[in-house]
């Protein structure tokens, strides 16, 4: 059990988001924090997510550049990845699950951990059992300023007869895996499922299979994304089913061989297509979505009704007097994204402690106002989907006037970049203030592009000074100066 029991902050879930959380709200203070973790501390992110996916997807990014390139295919060759090379270093990126360099790291700030289940049980009052959830709880602590909750979110598994049983791969065994299946069905078109196709083709997989209920990938992107997205994982052999899902599955003989291996023999999935196409692949899997992680944290405990919270700005959660609960990160149910968690944790943290001081709540500082229309995301594809803020017809539904301007990326920057670059790029402008509230970028690489939109977007930076901020020479960059003369006519 924890070294004391009453504690300044207690925070619940070790992620991204939580660890940021105890880092600010304890900053330069003697104020005490616990970080209550029931898996492995750095969460969903370090282990099963954001690390191993870019870790499985930048050498065949790598890859692929070199082969574009003259003087440099010629030494590569055709040659596939190394397998082995690839998942070590994968490995490497995820500590090998191993966990005592954040501890090492939460130890230094004077944060303690404590290995459990942690869930409410009354006001400002948490239980925590170090078995598991169900167990009995092995001790009670008690917070003196604020519990924050950072549980994270949990894959949804969609109710199809036979899929659960069949033991589908969810992102935690894609991101782990430890052998290549041959065939593999995806069910889903959203961020994991193309992540997780573009590694799966560049590992080896003979065929993949996207099921996509609806019309188009990333569908809450500009719809040129998903069409770009889709149309290089068709090129790279995927094949890509649009407005089909699963009625059925099955599974001959699913046995659970561990995270990342195969999971028995031969599944077959039915569609609803008037043929009743069945499709027969070596392993499944569900990408349809995430849930936040609220089940057992004792949320009826404070009086909230279901399991869905609601936060304010100060990411206080909503129906809960007295301004000590606060929810961050995935389960917020905002923006579930590391940065976006993290960027919580930031605001919470800073709120907490100027409460625990009584100082006023002053400034921007303290609302994560950057969830409202600012939020910027990178899809890992080939090619990579870079945006920020609302694409035209999020802010069309929001009740903008908008005026729309998009650009192949075609410039100097990007024909050095790669013989072969091809790109697109929008921007949104609001009409009414002449300032951007919206950007995207599709293309090799162009990750990188999108901090300078969110700097236009959250600095609500007139479309004039833009065309002074000048793009060196020869940079992908330079597509801003396209845009802004496309716009000029
Ligand atoms: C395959 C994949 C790839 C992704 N790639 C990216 C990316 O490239 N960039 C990006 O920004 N985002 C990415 N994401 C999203 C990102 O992983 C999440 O947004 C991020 O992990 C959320 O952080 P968090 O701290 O809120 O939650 P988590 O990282 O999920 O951490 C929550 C922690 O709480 C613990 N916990 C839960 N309940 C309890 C409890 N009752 N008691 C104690 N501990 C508990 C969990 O064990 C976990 O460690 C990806 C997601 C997936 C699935
Ligand atoms: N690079 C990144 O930033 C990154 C990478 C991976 C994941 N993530 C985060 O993880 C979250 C989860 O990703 P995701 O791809 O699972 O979710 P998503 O919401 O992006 O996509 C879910 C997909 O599943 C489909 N779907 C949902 N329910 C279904 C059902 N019952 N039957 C068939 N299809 C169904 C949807 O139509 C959609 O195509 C994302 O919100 C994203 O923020 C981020």
């Amino acid at each position: 059990m924890a070294t004391q029991s009453e504690y300044d902050v207690i925070v619940i879930g070790g992620g991204p988001a939580g660890e940021v959380a105890a880092q600010y709200a304890v900053a330069g203070s003697d104020r005490t924090a616990v970080i209550v973790e029931h898996e492995l501390l750095g969460g969903e992110c370090s282990y099963w997510a954001c690390m191993p996916s870019k870790a499985l997807l930048r050498p065949a990014t790598v890859a692929a550049a070199a082969r574009a390139m003259p003087g440099v295919r010629e030494v590569v060759g055709d040659a596939g990845l190394d397998v082995t090379a690839v998942l070590r270093r994968r490995d490497e990126f995820t500590s090998h699950h191993n966990d005592s360099g954040q501890r090492s790291w939460s130890g230094s700030l004077g944060i303690d951990v404590l290995h459990g289940s942690a869930q409410l049980t009354g006001e400002r009052t948490v239980e925590v059992s170090t078995g598991g959830h169900g167990d009995p709880p092995t001790g009670t602590l008690r917070a003196r300023h604020a519990v924050v909750l950072a549980t994270g979110s949990r894959p949804a598994v969609p109710s199809i007869p036979g899929l659960r049983g069949a033991l589908p791969w969810t992102s935690r065994d894609a991101t782990n895996l430890r052998e290549v299946p041959a065939r593999v069905a995806i069910i889903g078109g959203g961020v994991v499922a193309t992540e997780c196709a573009t590694w799966l083709l560049a590992l080896g997989a003979r065929e993949v299979t996207l099921i996509v209920r609806g019309s188009a990938l990333l569908a809450s992107a500009e719809p040129f994304a998903g069409e770009l997205v889709a149309g290089a994982l068709r090129a790279a052999g995927a094949t890509v089913r649009f407005g089909t899902s699963p009625t059925a599955v099955h599974r001959d003989g699913p046995h659970d061989t561990g995270e990342g291996r195969i999971h028995g023999g031969p599944v077959t999935v039915t569609l609803d297509d008037p043929a009743r196409t069945e499709l027969t692949v070596d392993e499944l899997i569900v990408a349809a979505g995430r849930r936040p992680a609220t089940a057992g944290l004792g949320l009826a405990a404070v009086g909230l009704g279901d399991d869905r919270l609601s936060t304010d700005d100060r990411l206080a959660v909503q129906g809960v007097p007295g301004d000590w609960l606060y929810a961050i990160g995935d389960v917020s149910g905002r923006a579930p994204l590391t940065h976006m968690g993290k960027y919580h944790g930031r605001v919470c943290g800073d709120v907490i402690a100027a409460r625990a001081e009584s100082r006023p709540l002053d400034g921007p500082r303290y609302l994560a106002s950057a969830d409202h229309g600012r939020v910027p995301q990178v899809v890992f594809t080939s090619p990579e989907v870079a945006s920020v803020g609302r694409t035209q017809r999020q802010a069309t539904a929001d009740g903008f006037d908008v005026e729309a301007v998009e650009v192949d990326i075609a410039v100097a920057g990007s024909l050095l970049l790669r013989d072969d670059f091809a790109g697109h790029a929008k921007l949104v402008i609001d009409r009414a203030t002449d300032t951007l509230i919206g950007a995207t970028f599709v293309g090799t690489e162009v990750a990188e592009l999108v901090h300078a939109a969110t700097v236009a977007v959250a600095g609500r930076v007139p479309m004039e000074s833009l065309w002074h901020a000048v793009p060196a020479y020869p940079t992908v960059s330079e597509v801003w100066l396209r845009l802004l003369e496309a716009r000029r006519g």
